[in-house]
């Protein structure tokens, strides 16, 4: 079978930094699982690579492997970050997101769940998240809180950044499985104030208070649906 990929060159039309392709929907679909199931692999490579007690030698020769692999994957490139692109049937993707790109192994990845009152997402941290020995970055868990609570901002339908985010770390926050929440305080003009916390097994280990914005230029509803920025 010919394997048509999403060709970013060919078809987009950038506009405002969000890219128009035409590629198909099931294409798009078929090349994300595809990249999604590498970003896996490269996922539990980082956690090997961090835990590994291997001897220096079979580290070397390791090395050696991915270099080669690495080399492989550059042979074809995008010329910079993969950006935000949609279609005509208003599918985008944004496999580079820090937080939820399907094709990036270093986000955790974040599936946010939208909900009548808000969003929330399930999600396991492992040793790639660390900060204080056992627990996760304080750094990690504003980029979480900030990427679920700006999309409960934009309810998927309007273009919000993140004005100012305010962290309360009232325990350290275990790595292992954790839940986010975030729900819509009020709203003042362009400016969306929004709550998020996390919780872990204990209870609520951080919570958090934004002030999302509607650029001047970006107030209107509209396409694409899944963009995130
Ligand atoms: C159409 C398609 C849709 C698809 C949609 C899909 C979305 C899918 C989910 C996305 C999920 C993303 C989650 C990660 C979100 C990031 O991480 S975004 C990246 C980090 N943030 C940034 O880079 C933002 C950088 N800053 C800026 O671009 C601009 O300063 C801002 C925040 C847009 C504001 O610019 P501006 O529109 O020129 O603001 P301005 O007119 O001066 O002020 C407007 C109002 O906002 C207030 N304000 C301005 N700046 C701030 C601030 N920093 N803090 C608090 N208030 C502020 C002003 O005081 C003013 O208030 P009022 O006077 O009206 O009461």
């Amino acid at each position: 079978m010919t394997s048509r990929r999403p060709s970013p060159e060919a078809s987009a039309v950038n506009v405002g930094g969000v890219v128009r392709d035409d590629t198909p929907t099931d294409e798009v679909d078929r090349r994300e699982a595809v990249l999604e199931s590498l970003a896996g692999t490269v996922r539990e490579l980082i956690d090997a690579a961090i835990r590994t007690t291997v001897e220096d030698a079979e580290v070397h020769r390791i090395r050696a492997d991915l270099d080669a692999l690495v080399a492989r994957l550059r042979t074809a490139q995008l010329p910079g970050p993969a950006g935000i692109r949609y279609n005509a049937e208003l599918r985008s993707w944004n496999w580079g997101n820090a937080v939820m790109g399907a094709a990036n192994a270093i986000a955790p990845p974040l599936r946010v769940v939208h909900g009548p009152s808000g969003c929330h997402a399930d999600l396991v941290l492992g040793a790639a998240y660390e900060g204080p020995p056992g627990l996760v970055h304080g750094g990690v868990s504003a980029m979480l809180l900030d990427h679920i609570m700006g999309e409960t901002a934009s309810a998927m339908r309007r273009t919000a950044f993140t004005g100012t985010l305010t962290m309360r770390y009232r325990r350290g926050t275990p790595l292992g499985p954790l839940r986010l929440e975030a729900g819509i305080v009020r709203e003042e003009g362009r400016k969306i104030f929004v709550a998020g916390s996390i919780t872990a097994a204990g209870g609520v280990t951080v919570e958090a208070d934004g002030v999302f914005v509607q650029p001047a230029a970006g107030t209107g509803d509209g396409s694409p649906q899944q963009a995130s920025t």
